[in-house]
């Protein structure tokens, strides 16, 4: 960080030429500017000769203290660049090198036939130079502190050595020619001559170089935020691990302020907060991407962090989940809020991982810092025992945790099928809404629902009455697009996750946590076991505001809203508390609308910035049509007749209604940035959305239910035990001998079968081996369902040897 703050404005101008000689640079600057070179005889005088020509190009007095020269106008930078030192020479007599204005009145007077040109051997002499100086790397890197971008040098630099050759006096080509090959010295002598004719030759571009600079000079972001800085806020930080009651205390604080403001990572979060103080009395409104809900009288906003407005003074703000500060791709919301919150009191809550980075941008923002730490409220233990017998183990309270949409329904499966309990399912992809309706069934005590199915969306804002995560993996991609890549689950997620387990007003005053396979574990008792000093956010996300996209367009208007929001990502200046987000989702979103005319830069950029998941092809769809219509001036209006009629019959219908909610959440977020004319019926809208969380959460439950059918409906077609079995286990005889149980869930399959047809029968089978398993003496081991192709066959192993099992050799069904 110290070393990117040293670095002065020519390391950033390497960089921005796209040059990759960063180091070489900086090193070259950070020596104090000096070059290396020992300094051969002959040299001093061109030396003198080069800074009296700069002083002229700048109208300057030969022996007049020498000026800086020009840099872009940057607030608060923190340090301005330097540039090369000269070393100390020896003044020469002035006039030894002419000016740029006596090179073209000489050029001019030349032309008409009025000049002496200088001697033409003379002349290829000082040619030879010149090529040699236009090809120097160290006048590249010169050139861009004087603003020539890399793609302009090879032009300038010819266009320089041509001018030369035509405009050279003798005087020049003598003091030239004192110096039979290139040098230093050489470069010296002439760079201040390259400067004034770049200057006056491509004026424009070095102008439009040092604004696209200044842009892209992203350094001290505090001071965007003026109304912030007006005020000595002071930054709370409520640290401490999930459970701890760090967010209870902030909204408590919240609550009680006159005005205040709650800034969460999810929707759902904002609903949570947004119910939870209206119902208190506390007035409050709802702002999210999707929707903007007023409440009469309200001094309270609850809103996701993207949303916060920063023109609106708050006793009290709470930023929660502070961490995600460091987040790749959203970071630069926290740090926005962060820094441009007008707050007496900023509440932020999150882990420990971020105090550091917070406590720094505390002082930069010239606030208090306060550090309150917590312990988590309830226990946590790691169950040891894993899930030897895998799903079968499941018990009511579990929630099993995977990483992707398929691993969750697969699991599902695999869980209602080894256990007969019925299941909820939580993953990001479904709305705040459905999420919510599947966190209030997995917590009602009366529902059939005793299993939780889980992405890493329970990690954080639903309470769930948890008694034990399980994990059923330990690896997760992860990473921005374009750089995804499979690892181990970061331990501060799986601290945040398995922190769920117990949760202090739930059911269970102990959490547990375990993984499915046990060769997992040690990396569940690593992550768990890690301190909290150990994890640490190094940086905080930052990412342009449309303004300074503006700007740089303004200045490189050949670039699309993409290429300037790449040359953003990678020629940036920042220092070192911050880093720049991924911008590649927005960048392809930008890609996706480059094609549609008519579309301003605000419009593009309003576009680029809407949440469209890239590997969502319906929304992907949808974006570019919209952009369609709004560019040729139709309102954007949705088709409810293209709507589902009903719920979702099956996972792959599930999965398009995530995706058309996901279309329709897209047109509401546009709704609200556009004009209304523009994307009119809004209300409409909203019910189409609420319509279809509600048949999700149908179809969720209709979907766990056939599929429970299915099971059985195998088990039905291959059903081959014997009955007397199935009525003894009908009759309820308390502990039917192993294959005689095992036989059990087939009879029952089967009168079920002649009763009611495919899905009874299925139901039925699998409430029998969920009978079976309950039974005390059978460990849920010794049943397994097998799935060979597509029928099913229930296995169940020898009892153990102490146990007089009958035959004592287990014995598989085909089901
Ligand atoms: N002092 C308290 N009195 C009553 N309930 C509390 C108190 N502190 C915390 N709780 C409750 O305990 C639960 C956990 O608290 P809280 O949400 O503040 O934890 P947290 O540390 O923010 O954890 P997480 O990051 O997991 O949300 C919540 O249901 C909260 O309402």
């Amino acid at each position: 960080a110290e070393q990117q703050q040293r670095q002065p404005l020519g390391a950033a101008l390497a960089g921005l030429a796209g040059r990759h000689q960063r180091g070489q640079h900086a090193s070259a600057s950070a020596s104090g500017g000096g070059w290396p070179a020992p300094w051969p005889s002959g040299a001093r005088g061109l030396s003198s000769a080069a800074e009296r020509a700069e002083q002229q190009t700048k109208g300057q007095q030969p022996g007049q203290k020498k000026q800086q020269p020009q840099q872009p106008q940057q607030p608060q930078q923190p340090q301005q660049p330097q540039q090369p030192q000269q070393p100390q020479q020896p003044q020469q007599p002035p006039g030894q090198l002419p000016s740029l204005e006596q090179l073209l009145a000489h050029e001019r007077a030349l032309l008409r036939g009025e000049g002496e040109p200088p001697p033409p051997r003379a002349v290829g002499h000082l040619a030879g130079l010149l090529k040699r100086f236009g090809a120097q790397s160290s006048v590249r890197d010169r050139a861009l502190r004087i603003y020539v971008p890399g793609d302009l040098y090879p032009r300038a630099a010819a266009a320089f050595r041509k001018f030369l050759q035509r405009a050279a006096t003798p005087a020049l080509c003598q003091a030239l020619a004192e110096h039979e090959s290139y040098s230093r010295a050489v470069e010296n002598a002439l760079f201040p001559l390259f400067t004034a004719f770049c200057r006056h030759a491509f004026g424009q571009q070095l102008t439009a170089y040092e604004r696209a600079v200044a842009a892209l000079d992203l350094r001290a972001p505090h001071s965007w935020f003026p109304y912030a800085r007006a005020i000595k806020r002071r930054i709370v930080y409520h640290g401490g691990p999930t459970n701890s009651g760090k967010t209870y205390n902030a909204l408590r604080a919240l609550a009680g302020a006159g005005r205040g403001v709650y800034c969460g990572p999810l929707r759902l979060l904002a609903m949570e907060v947004y119910e939870s103080l209206n119902a208190e009395g506390v007035r409050c409104d709802m702002v999210t991407g999707q929707e903007v809900l007023r409440v009469p009288g309200s001094g309270h906003t609850a809103c996701t962090v993207e949303m916060v407005a920063l023109n609106r003074h708050a006793d009290v703000a709470v930023i929660d989940e502070i961490q995600m500060i460091g987040d790749e791709q959203r970071g630069f919301a926290w740090t926005r809020a962060l820094l441009g919150l007008p707050a007496n009191e900023v509440h932020v809550c999150g882990d420990t991982s971020a105090v550091a980075l917070v406590r720094q941008i505390a002082a930069d923002c010239g606030d208090e810092f306060e550090l309150r730490t917590y312990e988590r409220m309830t226990p946590l233990a790691v169950d040891e025992g894993c899930l030897p017998n895998g799903w079968a183990d499941v018990r009511p309270g579990d929630a099993v945790v995977a990483f992707s949409r398929q691993q969750l329904y697969h699991i599902r499966k695999e869980v209602e099928r080894a256990t007969g309990h019925r299941t909820c399912i939580v993953y990001g992809a479904l709305p705040a809404e459905t999420r919510r309706a599947q966190a209030r069934l997995f917590n009602d005590p009366d529902a059939p629902h005793k299993v939780l199915v889980a992405s890493d969306a329970i990690g954080m804002g639903l309470n769930f009455n948890i008694r034990r995560v399980v994990f059923s993996t330990m690896a997760k991609t992860i990473g921005a697009k374009g750089r995804q890549a499979k690892g181990p689950v970061p331990a501060s997620l799986v601290k945040q996750i398995a922190g769920r387990a117990g949760r202090r007003n739930s059911d269970y005053p102990q959490g547990y946590a375990t993984t499915l396979d046990p060769a997992d574990l040690p990396a569940l008792k690593a992550a768990l076991a890690l301190p909290p000093e150990a994890l640490h956010t190094p940086a905080a996300g930052l990412a342009p505001e449309f303004e300074m996209v503006e700007l740089l367009a303004g200045q490189l208007q050949h670039l699309s809203v993409e290429q300037l929001l790449k040359k953003f990502e990678s020629e940036a200046k920042l220092d070192g508390t911050y880093f720049f987000c991924n911008q590649e989702s927005v960048a392809e979103i930008a890609k996706l609308v480059k094609g549609v005319a008519d579309l301003s830069l605000k419009d593009r950029f309003t576009f680029a910035m809407a949440p469209v998941s890239s590997r969502d092809e319906l929304v992907k769809n949808a974006v570019q049509e919209f952009a369609h219509w709004y560019a040729a001036g139709s309102p954007v209006i949705l088709d409810p007749s293209r709507m589902p009629k009903g719920p979702p019959k099956s996972e792959e219908d599930l999965a398009h209604m995530e995706s058309l909610h996901r279309v329709l959440s897209l047109w509401m977020w546009l709704s609200l940035r556009f004009d209304e004319a523009c994307f009119p019926g809004r209300e409409k809208v909203a019910r189409m959305m609420t319509q279809l969380c509600a048949w999700m959460g149908e179809g969720l439950a209709a979907l766990g239910e056939r599929r429970g059918a299915a099971a059985a409906a195998g088990a039905a077609a291959g059903a081959g035990a014997a009955p007397e079995a199935g009525a003894a286990a009908a009759a309820g005889e308390a502990r039917p001998a192993w294959p005689l149980a095992a036989a059990a869930a087939g009879g029952e399959a089967r009168q079920a079968a002649a009763r009611g047809g495919g899905g009874a029968v299925a139901r039925a089978a699998a409430l029998a081996v969920a009978r079976l398993l309950e039974e005390p003496e059978m460990h849920p081991s010794m049943v397994k369902f097998v799935r060979p192709t597509t029928a099913y066959r229930l296995v169940v192993p020898p009892p153990p040897p102490e146990e007089p099992g009958d035959g004592g050799e287990g014995a598989a069904l085909l089901l």
